[in-house]
């Protein structure tokens, strides 16, 4: 485990290897299965578009939460979901009772930068971000100027923990990269006032 302090505030644990090969293995296909993975429509600057990935919501009854303009409601945990969830949490050294599924079919599926800030994650959320299939270059740079940007590929069963103050100095996101295979990441997150 390599622990990354941010100049802005924040750091970052990052687990490489995490899971075994033969969990990645497993995990994926048994995901794919049991998760009900969908493009979504966001609503930007007024206009409807889709997503660039397909992404699903899973958590404990109760904890709502709003993304991107979305209102989305949980999905139940699903065997491998709750398998995944328990390995992180072990890891993390916290409680999740949520997790946001991205599917990245292709190097042309992306995320655009962010930072995980909404109010429903309270003050400095820890978030654990678990990446199977392909490795992509996920990229975290300064909301202000100062500060380092940080490139780490991710997938492969690899976990990176996102923690402290990291989420207020710094937005994080998955550029398009042609060529690259299906890829899959798991953000478990605690929603807070949702009785979980
Ligand atoms: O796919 C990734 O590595 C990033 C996902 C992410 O930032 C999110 O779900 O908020
Ligand atoms: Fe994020």
């Amino acid at each position: 485990m390599t622990r990354i302090e941010l100049q802005r505030g924040g750091f970052l644990l990052f687990h490489d290897p995490f899971l075994t090969r033969s969990e990645a293995d497993a995990s994926f296909p048994a995901l794919l299965a049991e998760v009900p993975f969908q493009q979504q429509t966001i609503r930007l600057f007024g206009k409807s578009i889709l997503q660039p990935r397909l992404s699903a919501w899973h958590g404990d009854a109760g904890a709502s939460y709003t993304y991107s303009g979305l209102s989305l409601t949980p999905n139940p945990w699903t065997p491998a979901l709750s398998a995944l969830r328990a390995r992180v949490e072990a890891a993390a050294g916290c409680t999740f009772n949520s997790v946001l599924v991205n599917h990245y079919r292709d190097g042309d599926d992306s995320m655009g930068k962010h930072a995980d800030d909404e109010p429903e994650l309270g003050e400095n959320p820890v978030i654990a971000s678990l990446s199977l299939g392909a490795r992509r270059r996920f990229v975290l740079e300064p909301k202000h100027k100062g500060g380092e940007k940080v490139t780490l590929e991710l997938g492969e069963g690899n976990l990176l923990v996102m923690a402290g103050t990291t989420q207020h100095h710094y937005r994080h996101g998955v550029p398009k990269q042609a060529g690259r295979g299906a890829r899959m990441n798991l953000t478990f997150r605690r929603i807070l006032g949702s009785g979980g």
